[in-house]
């Protein structure tokens, strides 16, 4: 089997890198500088030379705010260069991997009510931003490709690469005195390396379909960071604020926990608790 993967250089993309290159399975990553998702004539043609029988597509528009100003280019790459390829998968008997994310619920309250274990693959979607909106098209657009896919659902995405929420609050606990962390928007992280673990198992099984992968936990953004102050014995003075008292150009979900019931029954896979894929990640950062 040949695989490419698309966003090679990310945070997810070189995750994956990591992980391939401990399998026996011929891969190549590219970063965006070689492989464009808006640029749909060069990314058909980088297809056709290589010729892969699956795609890893961990390319995505990611900034949440930026994108309330700049839509067109969240479109372009999480709808318009998806579907681009997905058409391509579609034509050419490849199969596509792909992420999106926990954004692409409302989070009303209610459904934090009604939903005290997530919501499930199957639940209906309504973004509450133009990221979340641009991300659901991108969806929506591999469904109806026709291509043979899994979109892995993620949320709160941390790795040992790139940028993620660890990261920033190990920066900025190191920097500053006093942080503000939002305490009413409630989630569970995915840890990079237990996701590329268990969509790998479902590629290997041949899996397909729409699939959630998070740790096991309810927590909020508070939460998280007080755990990672805790455990990296960093002293903080912390405070939990509403979204109210951290404004955002885009708005969050109060509730995007991710059901993970479904993986779970399928693979037989047990979930990591969130405390320990937190200690598993700083111990990696740690080297
Ligand atoms: N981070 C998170 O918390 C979450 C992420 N996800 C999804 O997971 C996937 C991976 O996210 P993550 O690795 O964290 O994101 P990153 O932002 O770390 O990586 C995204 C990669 O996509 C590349 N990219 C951006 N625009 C294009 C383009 N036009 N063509 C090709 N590549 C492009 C970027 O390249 P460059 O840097 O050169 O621009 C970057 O390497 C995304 O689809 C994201 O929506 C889902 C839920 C949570
Ligand atoms: C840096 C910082 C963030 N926050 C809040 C803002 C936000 O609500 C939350 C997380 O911050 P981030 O900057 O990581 O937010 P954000 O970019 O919204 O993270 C999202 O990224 C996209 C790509 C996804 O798909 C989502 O699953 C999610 O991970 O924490 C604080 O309260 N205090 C802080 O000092």
């Amino acid at each position: 089997m040949r695989v490419l993967v698309t966003g090679g250089n990310g945070q997810l993309g070189s995750e994956w890198v990591s992980y391939l290159n401990r399998q026996e399975v011929e891969f190549i990553a590219l970063p965006s500088s070689d492989f464009d998702l808006t640029d749909h004539a060069d990314t058909r043609r980088v297809m056709g030379n290589l010729k892969p029988d699956l795609i890893i597509n961990c390319a995505g528009y990611t900034k949440v705010d930026q994108a309330e100003e700049e839509p067109e280019k969240a479109f372009a790459v999480n709808s318009e260069g998806v579907k681009n390829l997905a058409d391509y998968c579609a034509s050419n008997n490849i199969k596509l991997v792909h992420f999106s994310t926990d954004y692409v619920f409302p989070g009303t309250k209610e459904d934090l009510q009604n939903y005290p274990q997530g919501y499930s693959e199957d639940h209906s979607t309504d973004p509450v931003n133009t990221y979340g909106e641009s991300k659901l098209a991108g969806e929506q657009a591999i469904r109806e490709s026709g291509c043979e896919f899994i979109i892995i659902r993620v949320a709160w995405l941390c790795g040992k690469h790139g940028s993620n929420f660890v990261k920033k609050m190990l920066k900025m606990g190191r920097e500053r005195e006093e942080l503000n962390v939002i305490n009413d928007q409630l989630g569970c992280p995915s840890f990079a390396h237990n996701v590329v673990q268990n969509c790998w198992k479902l590629v290997a099984e041949n899996k397909l379909g729409t699939y959630h992968i998070c740790s096991e936990g309810k927590i909020s953004w508070y939460d998280f960071a007080k755990e990672i102050f805790e455990q990296m014995e960093i002293q903080v003075n912390l405070k939990p604020v509403s979204s109210s008292e951290f404004p955002a150009k885009a708005k969050r979900p109060a509730f995007s926990l991710l059901n993970t019931q479904k993986i779970s029954n399928i693979t037989g896979i047990k979930l990591i608790d969130w405390k320990e894929g937190l200690k598993n990640l700083l111990a990696e950062l740690r080297v």
